[in-house]
């Protein structure tokens, strides 16, 4: 594939930059979006030992940490929703107090500069941390805290997503919550949890009450259940992303001369340029795709959908941004335009004003990938010097 961002300003010929540069670069060096990722699922494994200590947690499996994260892993794999969410009560069971949460939070952040992440996305569901007595205010703001100081230390900047559960009926609460909290670091609203059988139109009256107050919506659908669930998330909730919206794929037919048929629902999708928070790793472990070979993501992105790569749940899904694009990368073949492309539609995806999201494109993102374009050239043009033997 040929690959060239700016060949009129180069003197000679571009050179295909090779799938094998692409594949061998670190991926870490890339400057990377992350927007769906859940607060309680992405806890380090030494942090939850010590944190349920602290908590007097008794329910942990194992107190080795690297025992724990197999533990937390091995349970996740195994194929549906409901079961890779039965983990989720033992992150949740010690982030319980203040100093936990401002703590899990701090963590997170520290974990994103170091995946390369400069933007970042985290969500979390404040109702299940008030075990303790906390109020959820005093929840949302412990959070707030521990995110604000890992901005300053880390300089990665931030959105906080407040979820609501599908099945639970206090999805307007939620909603309210958010709201309240929005200016001050929370910049938008989910619904998360087991999709089957929790449709989103239950929950229209929290979606209304955010819509009213010109706020920002995004909705796990077309996870574990189909169209219609992204199509009740879209035209009953009017979300403005969807969390993995994988099951799109049933809307969209290849013909056997390789070109696609998509449907009203996939077409709208597309056209009103709806972005998708697709997690790989994740969809492989809830058996929302068999394999990642299968996953539509490549094929939602070659068709143009405005798609971005997540790892949902770091801890369960052993996973980081940096590992679900070399996985994206060598699974699908994906060039560096490709990868700059999806990066960029995260950036325009992000609950934050546009001209944050400008600024970032300009100050953090573009610089970067010229600077990786650069070098991957050389590299090219090095390998296809002559060897000169006098030089070792
Ligand atoms: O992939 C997912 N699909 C649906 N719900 C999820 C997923 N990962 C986590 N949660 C749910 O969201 C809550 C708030 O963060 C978690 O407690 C978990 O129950
Ligand atoms: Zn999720």
């Amino acid at each position: 594939m040929i690959e060239h961002r700016y060949p009129e300003f180069h003197p000679v010929a571009p050179l295909p930059l090779g799938a094998d540069l692409v594949a061998a670069l670190d991926f870490r060096r890339l400057p990377k979006i992350l927007l769906h990722e859940h607060l309680d699922g992405g806890l380090r494994p030494a942090s939850i030992i010590e944190l349920a200590k602290e908590q007097g947690y008794n329910g942990l499996p194992t107190d080795d940490a690297e025992q724990l994260a197999m533990w937390f892993h091995r349970g996740a794999q195994r194929g549906n929703l409901p079961e890779y969410l039965e983990g989720f009560a033992h992150t949740i069971a010690v982030m319980q107090t203040k100093e936990a949460l401002v703590r899990v939070a701090y963590e997170f952040l520290e974990d994103m500069a170091v995946d390369g992440v400069v933007y970042a996305e985290i969500r979390f569901a404040p109702v299940f941390h008030t075990e303790k007595g906390l109020t959820q205010d005093e929840v949302v703001e412990a959070v707030l805290e521990g995110l604000e100081r890992g901005r300053r230390d880390f300089g990665v900047e931030f959105g906080l997503i407040l979820c609501a559960m599908r099945d639970r009926t206090d999805s307007l609460e939620a909603a309210e919550l958010a709201i309240r909290w929005r200016d001050k670091g929370v910049v938008g609203f989910d619904l998360a949890g087991g999709e089957y059988g929790h449709p989103p139109k239950k929950h229209v009256d929290a979606f209304h009450a955010i819509q009213r107050a010109n706020f920002y919506i995004t909705i796990h659908a077309g996870e574990a259940f189909g169209p219609e669930s992204i199509w009740q998330a879209l035209q009953w909730c009017g979300a403005h992303r969807l969390g993995h919206g994988t099951r799109l794929r049933n809307d969209i037919e290849i013909r056997p001369d390789g070109s696609l048929k998509l449907g009203r629902l996939a077409q709208y999708i597309l056209d009103r340029r709806i972005p998708l928070e697709m997690c790989l790793s994740s969809n492989v472990h809830t058996g929302a795709c068999a394999s990642f070979e299968e996953h539509p993501f490549a094929l939602f992105h070659r068709a143009g959908f405005r798609v971005f790569l997540n790892t949902d749940d770091r801890l369960m899904s052993d996973t980081e941004m940096s590992k679900e694009l070399a996985l994206a990368t060598r699974t699908f073949g994906l060039s560096l335009v490709e990868l700059e492309k999806m990066t960029m539609n995260a950036m325009k995806s992000a609950f934050v004003p546009h001209e944050t999201r400008v600024d970032l494109i300009r100050r953090r993102l573009l610089p970067t990938y010229s600077m990786l374009f650069a070098e991957l050239t050389a590299e090219a043009f090095a390998k296809q010097l002559p060897r000169n033997p006098h030089l070792s």
